[in-house]
């Protein structure tokens, strides 16, 4: 085997994995907000999924590649496991399609969770047919090359985001965003701490609406912080 290719990364915990299924992406775009990390661990806003409705959460395993060469996506797949996503970091490329839904069905045949990939995909209604969560920039109908070697599970930079095997990462609606391994624990709570205060917030908006619509007085709608530093 190619030095380059490497072994699949250990799998996150599953009690991880459940706890980050509850939150949206942009709650844990919140919770990853006071790290210093490249754009909070969010990809390029391209890269979105092809049907609205998939999600996924899944332990990351890494592809390198270029100029639509499909060979390590490939090998990538065949040696792949239940649990995972493939990231495949495919430099935006736009002039052919890396994966079309024969290698999609085959990512759902081996157990893969998901496919995000920074390039563009081909056979759009079979894609959305086999509902395997499925992010790309976009469509381009010519064939993907066959070259090689490209890596995998090596750390990529993927639509604008560091990826290291075995980091968290999750899409949904809004696009995908990547949590490193080191920090999923302190990440995930401060996701579900904004959760609890957007809860709170969301009820104070609905009883401030329904008190107008009653012809009630109200306080001011402004959050305290709000109001804190505009009185600063
Ligand atoms: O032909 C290819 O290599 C890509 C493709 O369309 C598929 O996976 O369905
Ligand atoms: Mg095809």
């Amino acid at each position: 085997m190619n030095e380059n290719y490497l072994k699949l990364p250990q799998k996150i915990d599953e009690h991880f994995i459940e706890r980050a299924k509850k939150l949206s992406t942009a709650n844990l775009a919140d919770g990853m907000a006071s790290l210093s990390i490249r754009r909070g661990g969010c990809m390029d806003p391209e890269i979105l999924a092809v049907d609205e409705k998939m999600r996924f959460c899944a332990t990351a395993a890494t592809v390198e590649t270029e100029d639509g060469d499909n060979l390590p996506i490939h090998i990538a797949i065949y040696q792949a496991e239940p649990g995972y996503a493939l990231v495949v970091d495919g430099k935006g490329y736009r002039d052919r399609a890396y994966m079309g839904d024969l290698m999609v069905g085959a990512s759902k045949a081996v157990g893969l969770e998901a496919v995000v990939l920074d390039g563009y995909v081909r056979d759009k209604e079979g894609l959305k047919s086999l509902n395997l969560p499925v992010f790309a920039r976009g469509y381009m109908q010519r064939s993907p090359a066959k070259k090689g070697p490209g890596k995998i599970n090596t750390p990529i930079l993927c639509a604008g985001v560091e990826v290291f095997p075995g980091d968290l990462i999750c899409g949904d609606y809004d696009g995908v965003i990547v949590i490193p391994k080191e920090h999923i624990e302190k990440v995930l709570k401060k996701a579900e701490d904004k959760v609890a205060y957007e809860e709170k917030r969301t009820k104070a908006i609905e009883e401030y609406e329904k008190n107008r619509l009653e012809g009630k007085e109200t306080a001011s709608l402004a959050p305290q912080w709000v109001s804190e530093m505009i009185n600063k």
